[in-house]
C-alpha cells in the first residue's frame, strides 16, 4: 500500500496522549500469564507486536480477553501453562521472541517459533548462546542464530552472564529464565538499558537484586496478578516531540507518558539540541515508572555529537533524531549505535537511504550516521521497507517536504502506533 502525504505549510498544535509503552504491554501480558490470579492491564498498546505476544500464551493454554486496551489475563502460574498445538508465531517482534525463549526456556514440553522475513533475519544468538549455557535445548537455522527456533522444554541452572552487547531483550531474557533456574542467575550489563523487566518482577511481588549494572534473580518463584496501568510510550512520543521542534509554527502536550531514566535519551538530546520544551514528572504510575506530561514548541535546534551510554536509552528513536538533526545548524553525529544494523531493518542504510530520497544529505557510517544541518526537503517517492520507525519518520518529514511525499509499506507503522495518522491529523492545523 502506498501513503500519499502532502501538507502546505502545516503546524501542529495541540494536547495528547500517545498510546501505551510496547516494552511494558509486552511484559505485563508476560508476567500476568506466568502470576497467579488475574491481571488487569489498562491503555494496553494494541499495536501488532503486543497482539503477536497475547496469541503466543492464548496458544500456551493462558485465557486473555483483549477488548481495546484493556485487557484481563486469567494467570496460569508458571507450572500451569500447556503446550501449544500449533507454531508460537511472533510476527515482526524481537521481544516478543527474545523475551519468550527466555521465559519458555524450562517449560516440561517442546514447542517451535516462528516469524515475519524482517524477523528471520534478525539474530538470536545472543539470548541463544546464554540459555544454552543455562541447560536450554534450542534448535534452529544457522545454529540457532535465526528462526523457525525449536525449544525442547529443560531443566535450567542459573548462571552469572556479562551481557556482550547492550540490549535490554538479552539482559530479560536470561533474567525470565533465571526464574526458573536452580539457584542464582546474574547478569551484568555493559551499559544500562531499559529496566521495565526489573520493575515488573518487583510490581508482580518477585525479588531481584540490582547492585549497579549487576542484576540477580533466584529460580522458583511465584508471582501475584494485579492491575497495571500502561504509561504511553516514550518511542512514539519522540514522533511528536521532533516534529514540534522542527515544524514551524508548532506547540504540542503530550501528557501520561513514560519518563523511565532508562529511556529518556531523546529528551536529553533535545535539550542539548536546544530545544524550547518543559517536562513534568506527574506520579508514579504503580510499577516504579516515572510518568509525566511533556510540551515542545518550534524553536531553532543545533546539532550535536551523540555516542556512549546514553544509546541505549534512545536506541529506537535514531530514525527520528537524523532527522531533527537535517533542520539544525551545524552537523550531527551519532557513534557506537551498531545495534541499529540488526533492527527491524538496518537502520542506518534505511535512515541515510530514505531520507536522502527526499534531498536529505546522510552519509552513513559503521556504527552511525553523519547528518549535515538545515537542509531542505523534497518530495519524492520513499518506502519504510516495512520498518515502523522509519516509515513514521518518513511521515514527520513529509510535513518539511517541498511537494508530496509517497510512502509504501505504510501499514507496518500499526506494528507500534496503530493510530499514528490518526493523532497526526488531530494535531494539523
Ligand atoms: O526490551 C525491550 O522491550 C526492547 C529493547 C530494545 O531492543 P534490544 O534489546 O535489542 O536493544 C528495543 O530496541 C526494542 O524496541 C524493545
Ligand atoms: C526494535 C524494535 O522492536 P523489536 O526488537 O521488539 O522488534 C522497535 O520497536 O523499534
Amino acid at each position: 500500500m502506498v501513503k500519499r502525504l502532502e501538507f502546505t505549510h502545516p503546524s501542529l498544535k495541540g494536547k495528547l496522549e500517545v498510546p501505551g509503552d510496547k516494552s511494558i504491554s509486552h511484559r505485563a501480558v508476560m508476567f500476568g500469564s506466568v502470576a497467579e490470579g488475574e491481571t488487569t492491564i489498562s491503555h494496553f498498546l494494541e499495536g501488532e507486536d503486543c497482539l503477536s505476544t497475547i496469541d503466543c500464551f492464548r496458544k500456551l493454554g493462558v485465557n486473555i480477553e483483549q477488548n481495546g486496551t484493556d485487557v484481563k489475563v486469567f494467570g496460569k502460574g508458571f507450572t500451569g501453562l500447556s503446550a501449544p498445538s500449533e507454531v508460537l508465531d511472533v510476527g515482526n517482534s524481537g521481544t516478543s521472541i527474545r523475551l519468550l525463549l527466555g521465559l519458555l526456556a524450562g517449560v516440561p514440553f517442546d514447542l517451535t517459533f516462528t516469524g515475519d522475513e524482517s524477523i528471520a533475519k534478525r539474530p538470536m544468538k545472543r539470548v541463544v548462546a546464554p540459555l544454552r549455557q543455562m541447560g536450554a535445548q534450542i534448535n534452529g537455522r544457522d545454529d540457532g542464530n535465526l528462526i523457525p527456533l525449536t525449544v525442547k522444554g529443560s531443566a535450567l541452572t542459573g548462571i552469572e552472564y556479562e551481557l556482550p552487547v547492550a540490549s535490554a531483550q538479552v539482559k530479560s531474557a536470561i533474567l525470565l529464565a533465571g526464574l526458573q533456574a536452580d539457584g542464582e542467575t546474574t547478569v551484568i550489563e555493559k551499559e544500562r538499558t531499559r529496566d521495565h523487566t526489573e520493575k515488573m518482577i518487583q510490581s508482580f511481588g518477585g525479588h531481584i537484586s540490582v547492585d549497579g549494572l549487576r542484576i540477580t534473580v533466584r529460580g522458583g518463584q511465584s508471582f501475584k496478578g494485579g492491575h497495571i496501568t500502561v504509561p504511553g510510550d516514550i518511542s512514539s512520543a519522540a514522533f511528536w516531540l521532533a516534529a514540534g521542534a522542527i515544524v514551524p509554527g508548532s506547540e504540542i502536550t503530550i501528557e501520561n507518558v513514560g519518563l523511565n531514566p532508562t529511556r529518556t535519551g531523546i529528551i536529553d538530546v533535545l535539550r542539548e539540541m536546544g530545544a524550547d520544551m518543559d517536562v513534568f514528572v506527574d506520579e508514579k504510575a504503580g510499577l516504579g515508572e516515572e510518568v509525566g506530561t511533556i510540551t515542545i514548541r518550534y524553536s531553532k535546534l543545533r546539532g550535536t555529537i551523540i555516542g556512549g551510554d546514553i544509546i541505549p536509552r534512545l536506541i529506537d528513536e535514531i530514525p527520528i533524531i537524523a532527522l531533527m538533526a537535517t533542520q539544525a545548524k551545524g552537523q550531527t553525529i551519532i557513534k557506537n549505535a551498531e545495534e541499529l544494523k540488526v533492527k527491524e531493518t538496518n537502520r542506518i542504510d534505511a535512515i541515510a537511504t530514505q531520507l536522502g530520497r527526499l534531498g536529505a544529505m546522510i552519509t552513513p557510517t559503521d556504527d552511525g550516521l553523519i547528518i549535515e544541518g538545515e537542509q531542505s526537503l523534497h518530495g519524492g517517492k520513499v518506502d519504510s521497507l516495512t520498518d515502523h520507525r522509519i516509515g513514521m519518520t518518513l511521515s514527520i518529514a513529509s510535513l518539511l517536504s517541498d511537494g508530496p511525499v509517497e510512502l509504501e509499506n505504510e501499514s507496518a507503522i500499526s506494528v507500534s502506533y496503530p493510530s499514528f495518522f490518526d493523532d497526526l491529523e488531530r494535531l494539523i492545523n
